[in-house]
């Protein structure tokens, strides 16, 4: 059975992850880029969870799991180096509670992709579960493709898309403009840094249809 690939918002949302380690710390991570609100129980942990408990941006109990401490969690991650302690996590969990079992596929509700990060664009990567280290190694290599440029880019065809859904043109003429301005030399400019030739390519062309109407 496929998996249903999804965009999920987390902000605010309270995200348990049992476990402190290397697994753990990539997998809340992702989380925080989410703005969820991250509890993380662990007895131990990395040194960058315990700096992000430090300043606040998640909470840290310092011990070993309880099945209490699943309630009121959206989402749970069970990532400690005890499979029996994982199990407990999953069994702690109801049905309509997301979880995500580092050790056992099966048991996972969800699995997490192996993501290129470039602003809000974001590319997930998943093998189904099939090899985690190709979902990596293909990251690294689109990575290379879609250069940090691509942050930029995509908030500079937000703000243009925006302008142009407002403009008032039939919607056949609007997607022909949105095509238009996803033309190659947008991106270019921004990667040469030309911000300004660019800005100013992009108002002539939105000025244009919209004095004209076409
Ligand atoms: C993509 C990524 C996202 C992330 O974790 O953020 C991720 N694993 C990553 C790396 C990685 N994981 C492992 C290795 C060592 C090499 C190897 O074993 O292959 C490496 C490579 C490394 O670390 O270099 C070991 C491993 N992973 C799983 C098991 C259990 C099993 O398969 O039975 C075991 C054996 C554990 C053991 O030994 O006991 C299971 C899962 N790992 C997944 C995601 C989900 C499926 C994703 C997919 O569909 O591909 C799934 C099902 C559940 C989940 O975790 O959501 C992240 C790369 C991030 C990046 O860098 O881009
Ligand atoms: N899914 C993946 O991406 C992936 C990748 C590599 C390994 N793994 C699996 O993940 C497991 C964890 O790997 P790691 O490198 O993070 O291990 P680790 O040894 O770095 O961390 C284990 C953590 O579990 C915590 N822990 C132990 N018992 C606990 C308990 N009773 N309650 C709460 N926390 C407890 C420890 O305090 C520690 O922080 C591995 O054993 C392996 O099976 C999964």
């Amino acid at each position: 059975m496929g998996f249903y690939p999804i965009m999920a918002k987390l902000q605010g949302k309270r995200c348990l992850v049992v476990g402190g380690g290397q697994v753990a710390e990539r997998k809340i991570g992702g989380l925080l880029v989410a703005g969820a609100d991250i509890v993380v129980v662990s007895p131990d942990c990395s040194h960058a969870v315990e700096e992000w408990a430090k300043e606040g941006s998640l909470t840290l109990f310092r011990r070993p799991f309880v099945p209490e401490d699943v309630r009121d969690a959206l989402i749970v991650v069970a990532a400690t180096n005890d499979p029996a302690v994982n199990l407990a996590v999953y069994q702690a969990c109801g049905p309509h509670q997301w979880v995500n079992v580092v050790d056992s596929p099966d048991l996972c509700s969800f699995t997490v992709p192996s993501v290129v990060e470039r602003g809000d664009l974001q590319i997930a990567i998943s093998t189904g579960g099939h090899n985690p280290g190709l979902a990596k190694k293909l990251r690294r290599q689109v990575e290379t493709y879609f250069g940090p440029e691509y942050a930029e880019y995509t908030a500079f065809l937000g703000a243009i898309r925006s302008r142009v859904l407002a403009l008032s043109l039939d919607e056949k003429r609007k997607r022909e403009l949105l095509t238009e301005l996803l033309d190659d030399r947008f991106l270019q400019w921004t990667k040469t840094g030309e911000r300004e030739r660019r800005n100013l390519e992009a108002e002539r062309i939105i000025e244009k249809a919209r004095q004209t109407g076409t």
